[in-house]
């Protein structure tokens, strides 16, 4: 693109939007999350690079997503995909933070900078899927991330409001025809399809019930289900909740994150004991279940057990099937619990690999297995087939002896209720019905598997919350002095006790995650740890309090 024009991009970036502060963002665990009020300008920018990434990916569709997740409303962000749904390489992320620091007058020099550097042919097509999650400030955000991909002479293609898993699914259909279809009905058609077909070979039986209650956490994830409800002809009752209307505040109270952190029930769904609840956050691509039991306590279903219970039943089926030459592997962060991680390698003798949080992280280590289980105990998760694996299945299912193709079909069926693209929130959910009707089992029964250490998370406020290196999969930290041989302390004194801290990716605090043997103990462990990353690491505001 000759420079004059370019030029005209930049005197229009400057005007429609302009840099307002300078607080430094950066493309953290999942892209840049902020305040909405802070970045117009930074999507917009997104923009233009998704338009050079495209380019520099020969023309394949790149996507963008608005959102912020799990966090409050007045939050917003954005993300980045890669043509084949994956999230944005990470090498690129140095990229795109600079691009969203730099000033307007830098804009342009940094632009052409960056095309040199990826060496981008700028005469090339390039196209763009922009999404949005229901944030009251996301519709002006994907304006600007539109007037980016135009500035570059990009196409940007726009679908309103869908959940995160959808618009990476879209992009990868678009590159790769034989995924599916990249709509919102394609999609609709090839998940929920699949589970109808499965619920044909597998009848209702035992502890299983249909009813399924699910907190939307007045997010996109519920209002999808809605559209989906209608079409499902009693195969699963779904009693939806937190759908967005009547004042119910997105993530408030509500939602998949609050439910595993603060392992309460959420606000606005109605109780009834042993209930099988599904939990999804803002832009569902998360999923934990719980139920309440008849003392109201609450039980908890979350992205360790939605692991354990996926990887039990491809484990049968392949047996079944007589696949005996794929291996499957189980991928998780410092966050499991450590009672799942001993039951997967000692009861379904499945291999698991510890790595950094972040879903990029857990997808790229799932990728070495034939087949890989990835979840994040915060039930960010899915399971991806490998082409052999893909291949050696449907050989079965079509060549295989009259039991092994049974195992081998089912196995089809579960490859395509599957997102593989990302952790689905909508796709788990259909996965683990499918599970529990295939085994008649309840949630109570579904829970007994293992019993889960008493655990705690807690978050600091620290100056730099950057003050703090981790290494080894974020289970130890190297920086600041002091800290790491101060927790190793501290969980020495507690049977059964573990304990971490890290920053967050996505929130200016730093996290400390604790376990012990009873919840008294775990509360204590992870207050003192966080008294410690207080002292250590530079605190602010109140110093946190020991539980009473
Ligand atoms: C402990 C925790 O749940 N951390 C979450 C959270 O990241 P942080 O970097 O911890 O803020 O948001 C990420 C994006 O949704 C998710 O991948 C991750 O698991
Ligand atoms: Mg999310």
């Amino acid at each position: 693109m000759p420079p004059s024009s370019l030029r005209v991009v930049y005197a229009f970036a400057r005007e429609m939007h302009p840099k307002t502060s300078d607080v430094f963002i950066q493309y953290g665990t999942a892209g840049f999350r902020t305040k909405a009020n802070l970045l117009e300008h930074v999507v917009y920018r997104m923009g233009l690079l998704a338009v050079i990434r495209s380019r520099v990916k020969n023309g394949r569709t790149i996507g963008m997503m608005i959102t912020a997740s799990h966090n409050l409303e007045p939050d917003n962000g954005v993300k980045l995909v890669d043509p084949d749904g994956e999230m944005l390489e990470q090498s690129w992320e140095e990229i795109a933070t600079r691009l969203a620091n730099v000033s307007d007058n830098d804009l342009e020099s940094t632009t052409e900078q960056i095309i040199k550097q990826v060496n981008a042919d700028m005469s090339l097509k390039a196209s763009v899927f922009i999404g949005m999650d229901t944030r009251y400030t996301s519709p002006r955000l994907a304006a600007a991330a539109s007037n980016g991909v135009i500035a570059l002479k990009g196409t940007p293609r726009e679908f309103g409001i869908v959940t995160t898993p959808i618009l990476h699914y879209c992009v990868k259909c678009r590159n790769d025809n034989t995924y599916g279809i990249p709509t919102e009905e394609g999609y609709y058609e090839k998940i929920v399809g699949a589970f109808k077909t499965i619920r044909q070979k597998l009848p209702v039986f035992g502890e299983y019930n249909t009813t399924l209650y699910v907190d939307g956490a007045n997010g996109v994830g519920g209002k999808k289900l809605n559209i989906i409800r209608k079409s499902l002809d009693g195969e699963l009752d779904l009693q939806l909740f937190n759908l967005g209307g009547n004042g119910g505040k997105l993530n408030l109270n509500c939602g998949a994150d609050f439910v595993k952190v603060s392992q309460k029930q959420p606000v606005g769904v109605e109780h009834v004991p042993y209930q099988r609840v599904a939990s999804l956050d803002g832009d569902g691509d998360r999923l934990v279940y719980y139920y309440l039991d008849d003392k109201e306590n609450m039980h908890l279903l979350d992205g360790d057990r939605i692991a354990t219970l996926l990887a039990s039943y491809i484990a049968e089926l392949l047996k079944g099937a007589e696949a005996g030459d794929l291996n499957m592997g189980l991928v998780q962060t410092a966050y499991a619990n450590g009672a799942s991680t001993r039951y997967i390698t000692e009861e379904l003798k499945v291999p698991v690999t510890c790595v950094k949080t972040g879903v990029k992280h857990l997808h790229h280590a799932a990728l070495s297995y034939d087949i890989g289980v990835y979840f994040e105990a915060n039930g960010h998760g899915t399971v991806i087939y490998s082409d052999k694996a893909k291949k050696t299945i449907a050989k079965i299912a079509h060549d295989g002896e009259p039991e092994q193709r049974k195992s081998a079909q089912l196995l089809l069926n579960l490859i395509d209720m599957t997102n593989e693209t990302v952790g689905d929130a909508i796709s788990d959910l259909f996965l683990v019905e499918t599970v529990l009707c295939a085994r008649g089992l309840h949630a109570r029964q579904w829970r007994a598997a293992y019993a889960d250490l008493p655990c705690r998370q807690l978050k600091v406020t620290v100056q730099d919350r950057n003050a703090i290196a981790t290494t080894d999969a974020e289970r130890r930290c190297t920086a600041p002095e002091g800290l790491q041989a101060a927790v190793d302390a501290l969980a020495g004194k507690y049977a059964s006790g573990r304990a971490f801290v890290r920053p967050s990716g996505t929130e200016d605090i730093v996290r400390v995650y604790a376990e012990a043997d009873s919840q008294l103990a775990a509360d204590k462990l992870a207050a003192e740890v966080a008294q410690a990353v207080y002292e250590l690491a530079g605190g602010v505001g109140e110093r946190p309090q020991l539980p009473a």
